[in-house]
C-alpha cells in the first residue's frame, strides 16, 4: 500500500458511539497531528453529562447513536464489548436501519469477531473494520492493529491507514492473531505501566525522590524502548551490552530472573489473549 499522506486534513465526520478512554485517545492523536479539528468530531452516548470532555473541546455530542450515524461519515465503535447490543438497540430507538446510506464502521471492541460485528451491523449497511488500538497513540506513538471485513473497500483500508498511521504504527495482520496481538499492544501499556511504577519504588526504596524515580524510569524505558525498536541488534544482545562482567547490572538481572519475571510477563500475555478471545466466544 502507498504511504499514507499524514498531513492533509481529513474531509470526513468522525463519529464515536461511546466517549469513554480509548475514544478519548484516538480523538487527541488525530486532532493533535492537525488532521482534523474538534468541531469535525461527533461523540454519542447515554449521559449527556458523562460527555462535558468532548463538548468542552468543541465536539457535537448526542444522547443516541442514530443521530451520531446519521451525521458523520465515518464511526468508531468504542462501547465495552457487552455493550454492543445495547448500543445498537439504542440507533433503533430513533432510526430504522435502512435509513442509514453506506458507512465505514472500526470496532476498536476487544474479542468482538468480525463475523459478529458483521451479523449484528448488516442491517445498517456497514462496511467494516475490526481493529486494536491502544492508548499511547494519545501521543503519537500508538500501536494499532486491524482486519479488514470483505465490505471493507480499498479507500476504507487506505483512510483508516491515513488517520491511524498519524498516530503511531498502523499494520493490517490476519483476524486470527488479533487477540494474541491485541494483548500485547493493546493491553501491553497497563504491564509496562505496572513494571514502571515498580521500577520506581525500588528506586524511591533504595532513597531517590518519588517524582525524580517516575520521570527517569519513564525517560530510560523511553530510550530503551526506542533501541529495541529502530536497532537491528536482537533484545538480548543490547541488554548484555549494558551488562558489565561482575557489575551492578547482572545482579539486577539476576533478582529478575529469581523473581520469574519472564514467566510473569509471558502469563500476562497468555492471560489477556485468553481472555479477548474469551470475550468473542461468549458473544460478548
Ligand atoms: N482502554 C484501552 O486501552 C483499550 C480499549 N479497547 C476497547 O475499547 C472499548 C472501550 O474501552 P474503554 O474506552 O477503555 O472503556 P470506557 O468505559 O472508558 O468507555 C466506554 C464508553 O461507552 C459509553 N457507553 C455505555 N453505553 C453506551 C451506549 N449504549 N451507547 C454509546 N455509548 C455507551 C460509556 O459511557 C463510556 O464512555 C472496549 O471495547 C475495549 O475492548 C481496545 C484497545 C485498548
Ligand atoms: O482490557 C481490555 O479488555 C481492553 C482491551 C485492550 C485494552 N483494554
Amino acid at each position: 500500500m502507498a504511504e499514507p499522506n499524514l498531513t492533509k486534513p481529513l474531509s470526513q465526520k468522525i463519529g464515536f458511539i461511546g466517549g469513554g478512554n480509548m475514544a478519548k485517545a484516538i480523538c487527541e492523536g488525530l486532532v493533535s497531528k492537525g488532521l482534523i479539528p474538534y468541531e469535525q468530531i461527533h461523540v454519542s452516548g447515554p449521559r449527556l453529562d458523562n460527555l462535558t470532555w468532548w463538548s468542552q473541546k468543541g465536539c457535537k455530542v448526542f444522547e443516541h447513536n442514530g443521530y451520531l450515524i446519521e451525521t458523520t461519515d465515518v464511526i468508531f465503535i468504542c462501547v465495552k464489548p457487552h455493550i454492543l447490543q445495547t448500543a445498537i438497540d439504542d440507533i433503533n430507538k430513533t432510526h430504522k436501519p435502512d435509513q442509514f446510506q453506506s458507512k465505514l464502521y472500526i470496532s476498536i471492541l476487544a474479542g468482538v469477531t468480525l463475523q459478529q460485528l458483521a451479523s449484528k451491523l448488516h442491517p445498517y449497511n456497514a462496511r467494516i473494520i475490526r481493529t486494536m488500538p491502544n492508548t499511547p497513540m494519545t501521543v503519537g506513538e500508538g500501536c494499532t492493529l486491524y482486519t479488514p471485513h470483505s465490505t471493507a473497500t480499498k479507500t476504507d483500508i487506505e483512510l483508516l491507514n491515513r488517520m491511524l498511521s498519524s498516530t503511531g504504527l498502523c499494520r493490517e495482520i490476519p483476524e486470527h492473531l488479533i487477540d494474541t496481538a491485541g494483548a500485547l499492544t493493546g493491553s501491553g501499556p497497563a504491564f509496562v505501566y505496572m513494571m514502571l511504577e515498580a521500577l520506581a519504588d525500588g528506586a524511591v526504596f533504595m532513597g531517590l525522590p518519588r517524582a525524580w524515580a517516575t520521570e527517569f524510569a519513564a525517560q530510560m524505558a523511553l530510550g530503551a524502548a526506542k533501541m529495541a525498536r529502530d536497532s537491528t541488534k536482537h533484545t538480548g544482545q543490547l541488554k548484555d551490552e549494558v551488562c558489565s562482567p561482575g557489575g551492578s547490572t547482572i545482579r539486577g538481572v539476576r533478582a529478575l530472573e529469581e523473581h520469574n519475571m519472564r514467566a510473569a510477563f509471558m502469563d500476562a500475555i497468555e492471560k489477556a489473549a485468553l481472555r479477548s478471545a474469551e470475550i468473542g466466544k461468549a458473544g460478548q
